[in-house]
């Protein structure tokens, strides 16, 4: 499985028809930019859209952001011509539209194949189909034998599908963000939250990113710059948090605890399994302090 970057906290989509958007993604602080040529991209747009990708990525001037471009599914009439329009391209990913089972996952990998994209190019499923949330263990383990790496939630095409609202607090999506989460994690894949549509509620969208973190997502898809910097402060660590990761890597440290599997730091118990946690913890804070 190609490996995750250690930062996936905010996930920028534009449309890959448009040429500012993403002349723009280079100047922010995104994790990651994805390049649509998917939904936001006009059918007749299509393919100027895959030629204005390609020119951009070859271009470069991305920095450290991850580079992911969205394909139309398999089943489209685009979806083959998106993938080969991507051959020998510079990007790290391809996002899937529309993941439904792993047979999906399996054509996908084969079509990637076709196009030559080395082991190093990951394949990102976006998980947004009620046949999808029905399948989402096998979806998963289908990363044991493709580039599968990270599952990306869909909730408007969910919503579209299932008649579920999208409502502040997302009450009746939990059950579905835990599942894709649990999915993800049990075969070793990174998770990304939807988007929130609401352009101008900062208050919303920092409660969904809130609600995505303690969940147990890496970050969430944005659909606009200013949702960048609070995706960012919600999903780095804390001071408080890296304060109380460096206490336990500390005491794990102390030659007085040589041998001891459980500590008492802080009022707390740490056991190695925390200590695992907090160098985690300490290195995401290290790459987002080296970044500024
Ligand atoms: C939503 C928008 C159409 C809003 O556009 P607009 O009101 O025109 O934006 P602004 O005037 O506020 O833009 C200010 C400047 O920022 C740049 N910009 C805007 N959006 C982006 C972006 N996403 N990435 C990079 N740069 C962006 C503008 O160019 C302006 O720059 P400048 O002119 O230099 O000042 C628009 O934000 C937009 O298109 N957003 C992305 C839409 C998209 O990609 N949608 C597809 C993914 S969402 C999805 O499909 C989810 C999933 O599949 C599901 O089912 O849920
Ligand atoms: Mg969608």
């Amino acid at each position: 499985m190609p490996e995750m970057p250690l930062l996936l906290r905010s996930v920028l989509y534009m449309p890959g028809s448009n040429a500012r958007a993403i002349a723009k993604a280079r100047t922010l602080d995104a994790d990651a930019v994805v390049m649509d040529l998917e939904d936001a991209v006009a059918p007749e747009a299509k393919a100027e859209a895959r030629k204005l990708i390609a020119e951009a990525l070859h271009e470069g001037g991305f920095g450290s952001r991850y580079r992911v471009v969205r394909i139309n599914a398999l089943s489209t009439e685009w979806g083959a011509d998106d993938i080969a329009s991507m051959k020998g391209v510079p990007l790290d990913a391809i996002l899937a539209p529309k993941v439904c089972s792993a047979a999906d996952v399996a054509r996908l990998s084969v079509a990637m194949r076709d196009a030559a994209f080395g082991p190093e190019v990951a394949l990102w499923a976006m998980i947004e189909t009620p046949e999808a949330i029905l399948k989402l263990s096998e979806i998963a383990a289908a990363a044991k034998d493709s580039p599968l790496a990270c599952f990306v939630l869909g909730l408007n095409d969910l919503a579209k599908d299932t008649g579920i609202a999208q409502l502040p607090g997302r009450a009746a999506f939990q059950p579905v963000l835990t599942m894709s989460v649990i999915a993800a994690r049990a075969h070793g894949l990174a998770v990304i939250d939807g988007v929130c549509n609401a352009l101008d509620d900062e208050a919303r969208l920092v409660a969904e990113c809130e609600q995505a973190r303690d969940g147990g997502f890496d970050g969430k898809t944005l659909i606009h710059p200013k949702q960048v910097e609070p995706a960012n402060r919600v999903f780095a660590p804390t001071e408080d948090d890296v304060a109380e990761a460096r206490a336990i890597v500390d005491a794990f440290a102390d030659p007085a605890n040589a041998g001891e599997g459980a500590l008492r730091v802080n009022g707390k118990m740490a056991e190695r399994l925390h200590l695992l946690q907090a160098e985690k913890c300490l290195l995401r804070a290290q790459v987002i302090a080296d970044r500024r």
